[in-house]
């Protein structure tokens, strides 16, 4: 076995929630009469965090205006927090990767941006509560990823060395992530940014599908 331990990022890699992220952002553009974004848009806009996905929908003129962008991101997190299920989904074939991977012994864990209040319910209601043996998301004591604090903290509690680790997105960020930790980075081209941002990033792998996935953690 090349990888005895797999940490997935979650949005874009193993859980479709483009459009109710989408949905919750132009939900809050509404209530200011702010311009409002194509789902697609919001491809470019998640992978920081909801603080950066905010930034990103908020009208330039609001840019540096604190008490808007706190009001904005409460409500925000408020629509999403409601409605983040309505059209969120699992990509195809995941769950089954996932079980093939557990069955030859492989530790799985997600590291994530969303805030982690949002993507422990979300995890527990698409994978159930024992697929995954660590779950992190995004929370005030650490930097969002790419930097390595939060990956390190994960892999301690994993109890995993990085040289047998594998860190799974879909985005630059998280290429970068797994090599700021020391680890190899595979990239998905399923995801929400496509495969020339991976390659470009320095992926060690693209895998085009879930079973790709499987053989590049087989070795
Ligand atoms: O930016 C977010 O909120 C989540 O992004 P991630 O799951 O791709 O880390």
């Amino acid at each position: 076995m090349e990888f005895k331990h797999v940490i997935f990022d979650l949005d874009g890699t193993i859980l479709d929630t483009l459009e109710d992220l989408a949905l919750a952002g132009n939900h809050t553009c509404e209530l200011h009469g702010w311009p409002t974004f194509a789902v697609d848009q919001y491809r470019y806009k998640v992978g920081n965090g909801m603080l950066k996905l905010v930034e990103r929908f908020m009208p330039a003129e609001y840019a540096g205006d604190g008490m808007m962008f706190q009001t904005a991101l409460a409500e925000f997190r408020s629509y999403y927090g409601e409605h983040k299920e309505d059209h969120t989904a699992p990509y195809p074939g995941i769950i089954d990767m996932l079980d093939a991977m557990r069955k030859t012994g492989v530790t799985l864990a997600v590291l994530t941006n969303k805030d982690h209040a949002a993507a422990v319910p979300l995890i527990e209601r698409y994978f159930g509560p024992n697929r995954f043996a660590v779950v992190q998301g995004r929370i005030d004591a650490y930097p969002p990823k790419p930097a390595a604090p939060v990956t390190l903290h994960v892999l301690e509690q994993l109890g995993a060395d990085p040289s047998s680790t594998l860190y799974v997105g879909d985005s630059n960020v998280d290429i970068q992530c797994g090599h700021n930790a020391g680890m190899r980075a595979a990239g998905v081209a399923w995801g929400f940014r496509g495969t020339e941002e991976l390659e470009r990033e320095g992926a060690d792998f693209i895998a085009h599908t879930p079973d790709d996935l499987l053989r590049i953690v087989q070795g």
